[in-house]
């Protein structure tokens, strides 16, 4: 099996990396084309993966393409390559935000490719993704279970009505931005007080780590475990208080709302 990557940009090698991390298949059969030499070729080098010449070869010799270019390029991005997917009709995997499994049929201009949208996010380099995956009309039962496989290998996923997609980037594409931006403020926070910056991100890091490895392990909500950290009169709930004063929840909820509607415009 041969897994062609179409953009070779941050969301494409985070796949590809994780790919190679898990041993899901041999590095030389990851093949990747993108818009400059000078970006995929170091990078296939560097991980022993497969340049290939154009987008057109690249679909030629692949069972599964994943499209990982700008949203707004994928669309015409497909269309140039309709005759290579007709003849090959690989399982073809978009990733791009805010691009519709309706937009991709039409500018594929096919009914029986196996099209999948996916909207993973950059933590599958480490095996600890996210990705939601939903299928088009013609997508083989046994195609949606290969890509299941391979988000598997990578992390969590979890099937989703397409009309979730929007909100699903937001929570879960685009927020490890947000959290390293929680990490970064907490460190931060640290190096006013003369931590030195690397060991504050260390101490921020690990702990924000375990907090969302015990919100997993829980049965209970969030709101709970901040209880059990705020002792009677003590420091935590002071620190929260102020955090409150200062909108911290106003200001997340109205990042995901600004996320959405980016999303909403394309
Ligand atoms: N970054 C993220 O965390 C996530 C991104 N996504 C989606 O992934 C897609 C890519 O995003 P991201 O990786 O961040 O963007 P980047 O800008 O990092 O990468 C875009 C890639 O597309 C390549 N490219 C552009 N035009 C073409 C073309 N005509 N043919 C082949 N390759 C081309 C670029 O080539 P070159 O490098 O040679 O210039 C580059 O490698 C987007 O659609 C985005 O919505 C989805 C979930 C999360
Ligand atoms: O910023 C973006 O548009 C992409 C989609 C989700 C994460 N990154």
């Amino acid at each position: 099996m041969k897994i062609g990557f179409i953009g070779a940009g941050h969301m494409a090698q985070a796949i590809m990396i994780g790919l190679c991390q898990q041993k899901y298949l041999a590095t030389s059969d990851i093949l990747v084309h993108s818009a400059h030499k000078s970006s995929y070729e170091p990078f296939a080098a560097e991980h022993g993966l497969t340049a290939m010449p154009s987008n057109a070869a690249l679909v030629k010799q692949s069972d599964i393409v994943i499209l990982a270019v700008p949203a707004k390029q994928t669309l015409a991005v497909v269309a140039d390559l309709q005759a290579e997917f007709d003849a090959k009709q690989p399982i073809v995997v978009s990733v791009a935000g805010g691009v519709s499994l309706a937009q991709l049929q039409e500018n594929l201009d096919s009914t029986s490719l196996s099209i999948i949208r996916a909207m993973p996010n950059v933590n599958v380099a480490i095996g600890q993704g996210m990705t939601a995956l939903v299928t088009g009309e013609a997508t083989r039962a046994a195609d949606l279970t290969q890509i299941e496989q391979l988000f598997q290998a990578l992390g969590d996923i979890t099937p989703l009505a397409e009309k979730d997609f929007a909100v699903f980037g937001a929570l879960a594409g685009s927020a490890p931005a947000y959290a390293y931006l929680f990490i970064d403020a907490l460190s931060r926070a640290g190096v006013k007080y003369g931590l030195d910056k690397a060991v504050a991100t260390k101490i921020t890091a690990q702990t924000v780590l375990g907090s969302a490895a015990n919100v997993a392990a829980s049965d209970t909500n969030p709101w709970a475990l901040i209880d059990q950290v705020s002792s009677p009169g003590g420091t935590t709930v002071a620190g929260l208080l102020a955090m409150e004063e200062a909108g911290l929840m106003t200001a997340v909820v109205k990042g995901i709302d600004a996320t959405i509607a980016k999303e909403n415009e394309a």
